[in-house]
């Protein structure tokens, strides 16, 4: 098959495929910038990147003379003669990427890194990750993750850097990166997807964490160090993992203090993203004055904030915890910002500031809908005993560091604001959550639901 060909097997249904994809956020006529085949064949293996009002995909595109009844659910369109599908479903094609990476392959440009261990039984068969993701994740048994990223930005994905740095000093917290995929885009070199070591046995803090808050509110005790499922010393060592990362992230790629244009200028951007969440949600507005208070109140205090690369978007969905330790996973930075917002140094109190609201969302979360107003103070007391394990878990590790103080409260608050801003467009029924932590801080009073 030739580039041209490969070209010729966009089927004509692919703009309507797109626009059904949660993950393809552009609307309008998509073009192929680019179409490179990975293997020839039936199947075939061909990769696209696909242009639509700026923004940049790339997508995996399986070919067959004849589509299997077994990825009938990933078919695409038809190809000419032949049948376009979503190749991350066909473990043909799966092993196909896998092997390129084992070879070290090149392919017009598209270059397989890394050293992948030398395998020791057979090859171990490439799935798509099952749960939800905004990326798309192929498992290969319990050995490696190869995360190809829907939407490319031209540079080296925050995943790929702070991987390498981590991993260069030995720091336990993370998946050990094991290759990356990489190309130009727009003449300057760009991640396309990243290997990494399978953590086995690994559970996520979010079910964790709601399975500790659901004992404690079953459990007649008014303390939670006294309910099955305690969750503080789990939270304490994810306290100390997220330290060490911090520490490490600062070892290898530094950190500086912000000059006093600097903190004008971060304190500004916290006041221009409430301006955009209030622009797209209204109730917000009744608790503007006291958000921007707290935001100001950054610049009060006259002290310098340090600024280091952090982990950007650290919830209790992005730390699994191995049989050994908890490691933090999705190194992208922040959703929601553009690429050099990813990248931007922030002060450390970002990641502890984001840990933090994941907390009060697993112990909100089953507040929600109910009408059991005696689990409202059992449900705040899980909360204060898991940050307060938390924080000191971090500061076990950082002594140094004080977590707290008008930067803690202002980055809080920032986040909160994002998060209304996601419900509001994604779960309204969870926007209580991020709100009523709003309406806590700046009321001083306790809120529902918690
Ligand atoms: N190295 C890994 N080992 C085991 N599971 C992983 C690993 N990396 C990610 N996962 C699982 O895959 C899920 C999605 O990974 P993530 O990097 O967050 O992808 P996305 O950017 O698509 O959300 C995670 O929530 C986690 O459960
Ligand atoms: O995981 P993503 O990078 O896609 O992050 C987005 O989705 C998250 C999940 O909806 C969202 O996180 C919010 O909900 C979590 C519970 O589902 C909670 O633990 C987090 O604290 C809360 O922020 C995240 O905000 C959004 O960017």
């Amino acid at each position: 098959m030739t580039t041209s060909e490969a070209v010729a097997v966009l089927p004509e249904e692919l703009d309507r495929w797109l626009e059904s994809q949660p993950w393809f956020r552009a609307r309008g006529p998509v073009t192929c910038e680019r179409a490179t085949v990975l293997h020839h064949g039936d199947p075939a293996l061909v990769h696209l990147v696909l242009a639509c009002k700026g923004r940049r995909y790339q997508l995996l595109v399986g070919v067959r003379d004849a589509l299997p009844e077994r990825l009938e659910h990933a078919r695409i369109g038809a190809a000419g003669e032949r049948v376009a599908y979503e190749a991350v479903y066909d473990p043909e094609l799966t092993a196909v990427l896998l092997g390129h990476f084992e070879d070290l392959a090149e392919v017009a440009g598209l270059r397989f890194r890394g050293a992948v261990p030398p395998r020791y039984a057979a090859a171990p068969v490439g799935r798509p990750f099952p749960g939800p993701q905004r990326n798309c994740s192929i498992v290969y048994g319990q050995r490696h993750v190869l995360k190809f990223f829907r939407e490319l930005t031209p540079g080296d994905n925050p995943e790929l850097v702070l991987h390498d740095a981590l991993h260069s000093v030995g720091d336990p917290h993370i998946a050990a990166p094991q290759g990356s995929l990489e190309s130009e885009l727009d003449g300057v070199r760009t991640t396309f997807a990243v290997l990494h070591e399978f953590v086995p046995l690994g559970a996520l803090g979010w079910p964790m964490a709601t399975a500790s808050v659901r004992d404690f509110l079953a459990n007649p005790s008014d303390d939670p160090q006294s309910a099955g499922g305690d969750f503080a010393a789990e939270a304490h060592r994810l306290g100390r993992a997220v330290a060490k990362v911090h520490a490490d992230l600062r070892e290898t790629l530094g950190e500086q203090v912000a000059g006093p244009g600097d903190e004008v200028e971060f304190v500004a951007a916290l006041h221009t993203r409430l301006d955009a969440a209030l622009d797209e949600v209204p109730s917000l507005a009744e608790f503007e004055a006291g958000i921007r208070a707290r935001f100001d109140a950054v610049l009060a205090t006259g002290e310098p904030i340090r600024l280091q690369r952090v982990h950007g978007d650290l919830h209790l969905g992005q730390v699994l915890r191995s049989p050994h330790t908890w490691v933090l996973v999705d190194f992208e930075g922040e959703p929601h910002g553009t690429a050099a917002e990813r990248s931007r140094p922030r002060p450390a109190e970002h990641d502890v500031a984001t840990a933090l609201r994941s907390l009060h969302y697993a112990a909100a979360q089953l507040l929600v809908g109910a009408d059991d107003v005696a689990m409202r103070p059992k449900a705040a007391r899980w909360l204060e005993h898991n940050r307060d394990a938390f924080r000191a878990g971090y500061a076990d590790v950082s002594p140094d560091r004080t977590l707290g103080g008008a930067l803690l409260t202002a980055v809080e608050l920032d986040r909160a604001v994002l998060e209304v801003r996601h419900e509001h467009r994604f779960r309204p029924e969870w926007m209580v959550i991020p709100l009523s932590a709003i309406a806590e801080t700046v009321t001083g009073a306790p809120a529902w639901p918690v």
